[in-house]
């Protein structure tokens, strides 16, 4: 469970005091996440969630964040719209930690995709960017090439820990990352996360998409790469039947060039490292007192070498 940072009430009531959303009726400590914290505030006006910012989030990151959210939302992406207080101020700050009230979308991630809803997660990322395609600010994605590098010295010499042979497979893959990563490619406001449990399905359609956290100004098709690994490789097997379906319905939205097309083998690559990374990062360096599960670094790693034995086929030729 994702708490960091305990809310009691009466900060709660402090907070919506600042608020035309009524009193509070309730507040529950969110089980999912592992970022940031999350309270779902039931209030007089309606269900909102309520978010600390922890950890990797830097403040001045948040008005790219939730900037990026409002233009989303009010392009008709189903992206949580933060709120605003009475002076109009969406950022907030809640036991001392920068916090926002954003809406409670509706439905439930699908934690074991099929065609169906990969098809959707496709048409989904392709909306965001098309959407986001005139969003004013920029912001450098951190995690991308220069970030990996950095991430893997504070790893170095630990990660025998995890697993034997990971610095060596790690240093490899940072060097032909290195050589073969595109210089230039259609980019712009990216999700960079879009994992099953950001996106939210009701009635068999999507209802929701959420955790802008690592939002970027990003190669689009770096983003497909990202949710083409986390959606197609479910128990450590990858389905192509996933992959072509996400990719089919990326297209009906936004068309992928000749020369997205043939990165990909390459970005895939890249946002499995940067996940095996991240994952590693986190293992090696568990936080005392919170309640929240790691995620496991050696899925990625088994991604990752998936992806360098096959990386000539494509997503959509991999073998299931
Ligand atoms: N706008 C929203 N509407 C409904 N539920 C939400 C909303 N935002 C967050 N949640 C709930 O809170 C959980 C955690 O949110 P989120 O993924 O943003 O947190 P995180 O700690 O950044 O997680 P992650 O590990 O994915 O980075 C979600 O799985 C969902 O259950
Ligand atoms: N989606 C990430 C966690 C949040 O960044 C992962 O699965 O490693």
């Amino acid at each position: 469970m994702a708490v960091y940072t305990h809310v009691d009430e009466a900060e709660a009531k402090a907070l919506l005091g600042r608020y035309d959303l009524g009193g509070l009726l309730a507040l529950r400590g969110v089980a999912e996440g592992v970022e940031n914290t999350n309270y779902v505030l039931d209030t007089e006006r309606g269900r909102f969630v309520l978010t600390l910012f922890e950890r990797r989030v830097r403040k001045a990151d948040l008005p790219y964040f939730l900037a990026l959210m409002s233009h989303l939302a009010r392009k008709g992406v189903p992206a949580p719209n933060p709120i605003p207080d009475r002076e109009g101020t969406a950022l907030q700050n809640v036991c001392g930690r920068p916090a926002v009230i954003i809406s409670f979308l509706e439905g439930r991630a699908n934690m074991r995709p099929g065609p169906a809803q990969c098809r959707q997660a496709g048409a989904l990322l392709a909306r965001l960017h098309t959407a986001g395609a005139d969003f004013p600010l920029h912001r450098a994605n951190d995690l991308g090439p220069n970030g990996w590098r950095a991430l893997a010295e504070r790893c170095a010499g630990q990660s025998g820990r995890c697993a034997p042979g990971l610095d060596a497979l790690i240093a490899e893959e940072l060097s032909a990352l290195a050589r073969a990563w595109p210089q230039s490619l259609p980019a712009g406001a990216a999700h960079a996360d879009l994992f099953p449990d950001n996106v939210f399905f009701r009635d068999g359609a999507v209802s929701g998409v959420i955790d802008f956290y690592f939002a970027c100004t990003e190669f689009y098709a770096y983003d497909l790469a990202v949710c083409l690994n986390s959606w197609c490789f479910l128990d450590r097997r990858w389905s192509a039947d996933n992959a072509a379906a996400m990719i089919a319905g990326y297209r009906e939205i936004r068309a992928l060039s000749s020369a997205e097309r043939a990165a990909l083998p390459i970005l895939l690559r890249g946002a499995a490292l940067r996940f095996l990374l991240t994952r590693l990062y986190d293992w090696l360096n568990q936080v005392e007192g919170a309640i929240v599960k790691v995620k496991d670094p050696l899925e990625y790693r088994d991604l990752l070498i998936l992806h360098r034995a096959a990386a000539p086929k494509g997503p959509e030729g991999l073998a299931s």
